[in-house]
Formats: C-alpha cells, sequence, structure tokens
C-alpha cells in the first residue's frame, strides 16, 4: 500500500493593492496523509483546533474538490483515508481554503494518476477559486503575481524576490468568510479611479523589485479596491496599523479577505512590535510567520 504526503503552505493575499492578483506563501501548513480507504468510503480524522467541526465524510471540501479534478478528465476518484492536521486558522484570510484546495487537486492527482504538471494543476486551482493569488504561491510558494482569464480559462503567472522583510500576522479570535467579505465589494470602479490604483499596484511592484521597502509600503496602504469598503468588518484594523507605524512598520494591510491584519517590517524592529502587537492587542494572535520558498510538498511512502 502506498501513503501519500503533503504538506500545504498558507497564504496572504493582495498585499494591498494587488486585489485577487498578488500573493506570498507563508510558514503555515495544512499536513495532509492519505491511503486509499479499505471500505471504499471516505474518511477523515482531523488532528488539532483548526479543523474541529468539519465533516468527516465524503461532504468535505477536499472530497468535492478531488472528484471536480478527476470528473473533468473522465476519471473517477477512489475513496481516501485521510489524517490531517493544520496550523492555519480558517476563515482569517490566511488562504486556508486555498490550501484545502489544492490538497484536493494534488490528491486527485496522484490518487487518479492525472499525471497533471504544477502548472495544469494551477490552471485547475485558479479556474475553480476564479483568482489565482493564494493558489499560486500555494502551489509554487514564494510571491507570485498572476492573472486569470476567465473568457479563456487561462492563468499566467510572473515571480518576484520574496521581500527581506520580516512578517507580522495579527489573527482576531473572529472568523470572516471570503464570501462575506466579497460582499461589501463594489460592482464597478470609475475609469479615474481604475487608472489610479492599478497605477499605485505597478508602482508597488516595481519598488518591491528594487527592494525599496518604504516606497513599496507606501504604496501597499494606498489601496483602493478593497481595504477601504472591509476595514469596517475589522475593527481593531486601523489601531493595529497605527501601531506598527509608530514602530516603524513600512506598512500594514488587511491580509487576503481579513479579519488578520499583516505587517511588513525591517528585522530589526520586528521583535518589539509583535511583542507590543500582543499586548496591545489581547483578543488576537500576534506571530512573526516566515515566508514559505517552495510551496507544496509530496512524498510518497510505500507501506
Ligand atoms: N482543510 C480544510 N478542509 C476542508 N475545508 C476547509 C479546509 N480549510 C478551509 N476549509 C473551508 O474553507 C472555509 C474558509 O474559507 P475562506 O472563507 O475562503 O477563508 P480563508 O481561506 O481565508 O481561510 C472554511 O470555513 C472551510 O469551509
Ligand atoms: N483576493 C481575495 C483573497 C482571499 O483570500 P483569503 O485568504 O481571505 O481566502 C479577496 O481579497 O477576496
Amino acid at each position: 500500500m502506498k501513503k501519500l504526503k503533503l504538506k500545504v503552505p498558507a497564504s496572504t493575499a493582495n498585499l494591498g493593492v494587488g486585489f485577487d492578483s498578488i500573493g506570498m506563501a507563508l510558514d503555515k501548513y495544512l499536513e495532509v496523509e492519505a491511503h486509499l480507504s479499505e471500505d471504499k468510503q471516505w474518511h477523515f480524522e482531523h488532528i488539532g483546533p483548526h479543523l474541529q467541526g468539519l465533516p468527516n465524510d465524503e461532504q468535505h471540501y477536499i472530497t468535492k474538490i478531488a472528484q471536480t479534478a478527476t470528473a473533468k478528465f473522465s476519471k473517477s476518484m477512489p475513496a481516501l483515508n485521510l489524517k490531517m492536521y493544520s496550523d492555519i486558522p480558517l476563515a482569517r484570510g490566511l488562504g486556508s481554503s486555498a490550501s484545502a484546495l489544492v490538497t484536493g487537486l494534488f490528491l486527485a492527482n496522484y490518487f487518479a494518476n492525472l499525471k497533471l504538471s504544477k502548472y495544469e494543476l494551477l490552471q485547475l486551482a485558479t479556474e475553480i477559486e476564479g483568482h489565482p493569488d493564494n493558489v499560486a504561491p500555494t502551489i509554487y510558494g514564494g510571491l507570485v503575481l498572476g492573472v486569470y482569464d476567465p473568457d479563456v480559462k487561462q492563468t499566467d503567472v510572473s515571480y518576484i524576490d520574496i521581500p527581506k522583510v520580516d512578517v507580522i500576522a495579527t489573527i482576531p479570535e473572529y472568523e470572516l468568510s471570503t464570501e462575506k467579505a466579497r460582499k461589501v465589494l463594489p460592482e464597478t470602479l470609475t475609469l479615474k479611479d481604475s487608472v489610479k490604483y492599478s497605477a499605485i499596484s505597478n508602482t508597488m511592484i516595481s519598488a518591491l523589485i528594487q527592494h525599496n521597502y518604504e516606497l513599496a509600503g507606501k504604496m501597499m496602504m494606498k489601496d483602493g479596491f478593497h481595504e477601504p469598503y472591509r476595514q469596517h468588518l475589522i475593527p481593531d484594523f486601523e489601531n493595529i496599523k497605527e501601531l506598527a507605524l509608530q514602530y516603524g512598520a513600512y506598512a500594514t494591510v488587511i491580509s487576503g479577505a481579513g479579519p488578520t491584519v499583516l505587517t511588513l517590517i525591517k528585522k530589526e524592529l520586528s521583535g518589539k512590535l509583535v511583542r507590543e502587537l500582543q499586548n496591545r492587542f489581547q483578543d488576537c494572535e500576534s506571530e512573526l510567520v516566515t515566508i514559505n520558498r517552495y510551496g507544496v510538498s509530496q512524498k510518497i511512502i510505500n507501506l
């Protein structure tokens, strides 16, 4: 019997101005061990606090994704026995659903023998998710920029060096589903505003490439695509940002759809700030997170 082990990273999307387009993989993981189920039924064992309450049968999101992927190639997905552990809190803006989606696709790829490359898996992942900002870094690692064109179902991605900064995630104890946080966004933007915010986004990326973190940070905090509409859903956001900027942060932005708040800061200053954030915002968990460079990893074990 063969067992597949997956280690699937979390991600932080948007980085302020890169709505639905920019994301970075983080060293927090969904870890999965899977083998064929003897009784041909799906079984899930969820370990740790974050996965409690998820279904333990074929209603599971991961099962549905695996079945969707295999059906697309006219194959059938065998039932699996899965053991999962995660340190990615759900519905906090750290890409837990993208990690689950990528898990489902990698399981389908291996157990239904689809033989898809990472590039092809990314195409599939983005087609399901609708935007590549979480799934692309989750699959490839690092900082990824991407665009999905639904008319031709094509995703193109590009990479830049990971920023040489420390990253602090301030994670509230309450959940905010991406679905809810997308409902507060406007349907349209004027041409004038679209030009302004894409110019800000372009400048942010160029500054990141040049390791000019002061300018990149300044641009990140000028977002007009999503942050102004979502801030009211995260009552501590402005106070966290004010404190971080007092402590010398380059930028503080909403991570993904929130409610996690992400701060980029010089390595020399991050320790002091993370302790102060923990002290001042005791209902949140503030932690230093490192950037994951390699994306999802998989190992096959012969039992
Ligand atoms: N490991 C997982 N297995 C199954 N479903 C998951 C898993 N992780 C996340 N999900 C689903 O995704 C939802 C959270 O997705 P979402 O609102 O997009 O937030 P985020 O992706 O920012 O954590 C969860 O409530 C759950 O339904
Ligand atoms: N671009 C999306 C990203 C959602 O990320 P998540 O981690 O909150 O699922 C959005 O901002 O809606």
